[in-house]
């Protein structure tokens, strides 16, 4: 047997946590609460707008850098983000490598009125439930992670819910899963999640191969405004930033910064 990639023993973890969550709160419960949930905000008007979105991440900590940054209020940091002009707010929920957790989610859902994307390792539908019933818009499925009968199953049951899936490739293979399954929304993330290695040139690769209607993110790797300009010029409608911005020491001006340059008149434009 090959040994586990860092993407398995994440999920690993990840099933053992939802396991011990759901013989707490069952699955029938935690439908019925995201059947209560106020209704998720529209995240596709979001990152339609004219000018590069920035989604801002809170990010705690990652396995490839461990702590990154001491986060003691996430309801601040996300208020500073979307005081400086962030789309959607992204919140690590992954508890054993990302330090990140669903009272996190619930802090920053009661923090601001933009849209907030659960951001974990979804393996089934009670994560899904789950996001809803915390108040998530928009979640991220990774297709490295989900076999296609159930990456397509879990895109269906977002969208039934109301929400958008941020549905994730690293190559053009899964990209083209991605497509197959029905994604909108695809990033592209320049971290291979088994490696754990950058490479910034990924979206530069798959992107002009996605339809001109498929939204475009590029997600991770973005230290500034350069990164962004060139993820633009590529054609990106977004960057997701996580690590550039809770290092930053004022999130609200990194924000800013990002969102100047990508709305302004000489920032390259997405194709449609
Ligand atoms: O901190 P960075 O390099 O700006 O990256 C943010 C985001 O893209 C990254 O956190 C991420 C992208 N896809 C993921 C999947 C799971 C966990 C984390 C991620």
């Amino acid at each position: 047997m090959s040994t586990p990639s860092v993407l398995d023993s994440i999920i690993e973890g990840v099933k053992a946590d939802v396991a011990a969550r759901e013989a707490v709160v069952d699955y029938a419960a935690i439908k019925a609460a995201s059947a209560q949930a106020p209704e998720p905000k529209d995240a596709m008007a979001a990152l339609r707008q004219p000018g590069i979105g920035v989604i801002a991440e809170v990010k705690r900590a990652s396995p490839s850098k461990g702590e990154l940054a001491d986060i003691p209020d996430p309801a601040e940091l996300a208020s500073a983000y979307e005081a400086g002009g962030a789309r959607i707010i992204s919140v690590l929920t992954e508890e054993r490598r990302f330090h990140g957790s669903l009272a996190d989610l619930d802090s920053v859902r009661a923090a601001v009125n933009i849209p907030v994307l659960r951001k974990d390792f979804i393996v089934g539908p009670y994560q899904i439930h789950e996001a809803r019933a915390h108040g998530a818009d928009v979640i991220l499925l990774i297709v490295a992670a989900l076999e296609q009968n159930v990456l397509a199953a879990l895109l269906d049951r977002t969208e039934s819910l109301g929400m958008t899936a941020l549905v994730e490739v690293h190559t053009e293979e899964e990209a083209n899963r991605a497509l197959e399954a029905g994604a909108s929304v695809v990033g592209v993330n320049a971290r291979n999640l088994k490696t754990l290695e950058v490479d910034r040139d990924c979206f530069a690769r798959i992107a002009p191969g996605l339809p001109t209607k498929v939204i475009r993110v590029a997600e991770s790797g973005v230290r500034g405004t350069a990164d962004l300009l060139a993820y633009a010029g590529a054609g990106a409608d977004a960057v997701l930033v996580g690590e550039g911005l809770v290092t930053s020491g004022d999130p609200r001006a990194a924000v800013s910064e990002l969102v100047t340059a990508g709305t302004h008149p000489s920032c390259p434009k997405p194709v449609r």
